[in-house]
């Protein structure tokens, strides 16, 4: 027995190297099939970024310049054919091409069912949801959606006091309260703490929300899961239940941290609810919690069949961390780059000071009179059009995604494009937002920011403005149809909080130059370690 326990251990070190050799080399080789393939798509389609030479090679070239120049591939693709009415093919051999349909085709693509076209697959091949999500049923019975609009969405109104006592908090904490001297902050980190404990506030309210190490745990967590993800991409399929373990192990650590500090929260709640023998825990009870956990407990029992696994303790964990990465990781980015876009436009000061007058008429103001309802409720924060213009303009500029929609085949016989072409199960379809959201035709300088390009009209009413949340076929900041964020009202009501704090209580120092953002694997990061100037207004 000692013998081959000794001899197993001398051989171990080999063959953990074999392995590993064995995978990175059918890797590379996978990775070397995929830059000359044409995924099986019909040859009447023109891929973008070939040059002259429409072979294998050509697609090399150009799956090679939409790893490092996705941005030109887009401009390119947009002009030589969207512009023209035809469809075109971008090559992205990471998680494999995507077929561009001119705008006009974006009603059609709307039309098509969700078992035909699914938005949901690309999300979950986008994310890698099979290896970075820990629980089977995140993937399968995807309720995150349903909570957030049947719980968060209509009891968001009730949270605006909790936000607003916690964005000053904040702002004091980070930014500080010297009115004399100003104040270097990195933006990214700080409004990363900001968005953290605004979103924590209502999804597990006080004190978990200023715990500092549950707060660090959920948004490194967050930070990782987009890294993780394009790492599994580069694998073939079946290498990445082996490899989806080691990449995401860090963030599995995490997740274990954070589970031990709702864990015990799930178990009380359940324990209460089994004791009562009620199928609910009753809204009049004086202890009924108003927080994720109780909204997913809730939501489970409002089923007209309970099914057991929603109540399961690992299952709500981990639907919480994801939630938080879904929420917090994209409204930061969002608020990030606005406030670089706010300091390098020519207009600072005066948009900010347009943004201080507006939040103070509607907030303190003789309109501010509100039924006993929050001075920052709904219906106030209807009426800041320049703050959510500034927001909306970021997002149309500099979102984080370049897809507007985008949509897998799902149909296991594939399905015929409005052109005629027929592309396989698997392939991706959609309309590029970023080229939409770039357009000359559609937005007049469309390459400068505007802070109040859509506030325009609002004063006197003459046409009212078009909000953050209201998705079209030129604006897709938060996807289109049926499918958009459906944590879009929940964000916007943070972000506008947020930056109409900003301008109430800070000056901002304008930069001559707005710090580039970073496109990397379909991502395109905001300026993540660059600094601001940022000084507390005397009031
Ligand atoms: C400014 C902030 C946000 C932006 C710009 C944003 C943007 C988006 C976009 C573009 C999509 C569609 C992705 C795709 O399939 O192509 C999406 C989906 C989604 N978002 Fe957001 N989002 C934001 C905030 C939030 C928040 C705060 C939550 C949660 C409270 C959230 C939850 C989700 C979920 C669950 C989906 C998947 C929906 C589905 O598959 O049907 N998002 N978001």
């Amino acid at each position: 027995m000692a013998t081959v326990l000794r001899a197993t251990l001398i051989a171990a070190p080999m063959i953990v190297g074999t392995v590993v050799t064995f995978a990175l080399i059918i890797t590379s080789l996978n990775l070397i099939r995929r830059l000359f393939s044409n995924a099986s798509l019909p040859g009447n389609l023109p891929w973008v970024g070939e040059g002259k030479c429409s072979t294998r090679l050509g697609r090399a070239k150009g799956n090679l310049t939409g790893f490092f120049n996705l941005r030109q591939l887009l401009d390119e693709g947009y002009l030589k054919y969207s512009k023209n009415g035809q469809t075109y093919v971008l090559p992205y051999f990471i998680n494999g091409p995507q077929v561009i349909l001119p705008p006009s085709q974006i009603p059609w693509l709307m039309e098509q069912a969700d078992d035909v076209l699914s938005q949901e697959h690309v999300n979950r091949q986008f994310l890698q949801a099979d290896h970075t999500f820990f629980h089977a049923n995140m993937v399968e019975g995807a309720v995150h959606p349903e909570i957030i609009q049947h719980q968060l969405t209509k009891k968001i109104n009730g949270f605006a006091d909790d936000i607003v006592d916690e964005v000053r908090a904040c702002l004091e904490d980070y930014w500080g309260t010297d009115t004399e001297e100003w104040r270097e902050v990195k933006a990214y980190d700080t409004l990363l703490l900001l968005i953290t404990r605004m979103s924590i506030r209502v999804f597990m309210g006080l004190p978990l929300c200023r715990d500092e190490k549950f707060l660090s745990v959920c948004s490194n967590f967050i930070r990782k899961v987009a890294l993780a993800a394009a790492a599994i991409s580069l694998f073939p399929d079946f290498l990445k239940p082996i490899v989806g373990p080691v990449f995401t192990i860090f963030d599995y650590i995490l997740y274990r941290r954070c589970s031990g500090f709702i864990m015990p929260i799930i178990h009380e709640r359940l324990n209460r609810l089994r004791k009562s023998g009620a199928d609910k825990l009753p809204l009049e009870d004086p202890i009924a919690h108003n927080d994720y956990v109780q909204w997913a407990i809730d939501h489970a029992l409002d089923r007209p069949i309970v099914n057991p696994v929603e109540l399961e303790p690992r299952l709500i964990a981990a639907r919480f961390a994801v939630l938080a990465f879904a929420a917090i990781q994209s409204s930061v980015i969002t608020l990030t780059n606005a406030i670089f876009d706010l300091a390098a436009s020519p207009d600072c000061s005066a948009s900010l000071a347009t943004m201080r007058e507006e939040v103070l008429r509607e907030t303190q103001g003789p309109a501010a009179a509100t039924d006993g309802q929050s001075a920052w409720s709904k219906p106030v924060l209807a009426r800041m059009p320049h703050v959510d213009s500034a927001l909306r303009e970021s997002l149309r500029l500099n979102g984080f995604i370049e897809r507007g929609i985008m949509k897998m085949v799902v149909a296991p016989a594939g399905v015929t494009l409005p052109d005629g072409s027929h592309i396989p199960r698997g392939t991706k379809v959609g309309v590029s937002g970023y080229s939409i959201h770039h357009d000359e035709a559609n937005y007049a300088d469309a390459l400068r920011y505007d802070a109040f390009r859509f506030a325009r009209g609002a004063e006197g009413g003459k046409k009212r403005p078009q909000g953050l949340i209201n998705s079209s076929e030129k604006f897709m900041g938060f996807s289109h149809g049926s499918h958009a964020c459906p944590g879009r009202f929940f964000a916007a009501n943070q972000l506008k909080i947020a930056l109409g704090h900003i301008a109430l209580f800070y000056d901002i120092e304008p930069i001559p130059e707005r710090p580039a953002n970073k496109w990397l694997f379909g991502h395109i990061a905001p300026p993540l370690t660059e600094t601001l100037r940022v000084r507390r207004r005397k009031m």
